[in-house]
């Protein structure tokens, strides 16, 4: 599976932890990033993470234009619904896209958590049919 990983930055540690928590689950699919996310997770877990830009720059929109595609099969996005940001309709843009292409997605750890474990479970296998480059 193709996994999008993005955190805003009162949010980036609470994503560290996850992806140590998480990081057995997580080396079996392919895992991108925004810039300063991907660089946090890959150095705390040793996990190969393919950097996109980092958000400010455009690194969301081009995870939205690959969501857009229909190339992520699982985007675990950590909010911070506190901090207004000046790129904040790019992404509920990408959000968006996620409900057309119907892609699972986690805006906060509560949810990441349900969808780890349906990862690891198979429940989310039906993306390898809609999306054949899933595969790892
Ligand atoms: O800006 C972001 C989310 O909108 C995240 O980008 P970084 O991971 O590069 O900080």
């Amino acid at each position: 599976m193709n996994i999008a990983i993005i955190a805003h930055d009162t949010k980036k540690e609470l994503m560290v932890q996850f992806c140590i928590a998480y990081c057995g689950i997580l080396s079996r699919h392919n895992i991108c990033a925004t810039g300063t996310t991907g660089k946090l997770v890959a150095e705390a877990t040793g996990l190969q993470v393919f950097r996109f830009l980092s958000g400010s720059q455009g690194g969301d929109q081009q995870i939205s234009a690959r969501i857009a595609c229909n190339e992520i099969d699982l985007l675990l996005f950590f909010r911070d619904p506190l901090t207004p940001k000046a790129h904040e309709p790019k992404e509920a843009d990408m959000l968006r896209l996620c409900d057309v292409h119907n892609i699972p997605v986690a805006t906060n750890i509560a949810t990441a958590e349900a969808l780890i474990h349906s990862l690891e479970r198979g429940d989310l296998d039906w993306r390898n049919i809609v999306n054949p480059s899933s595969v790892k």
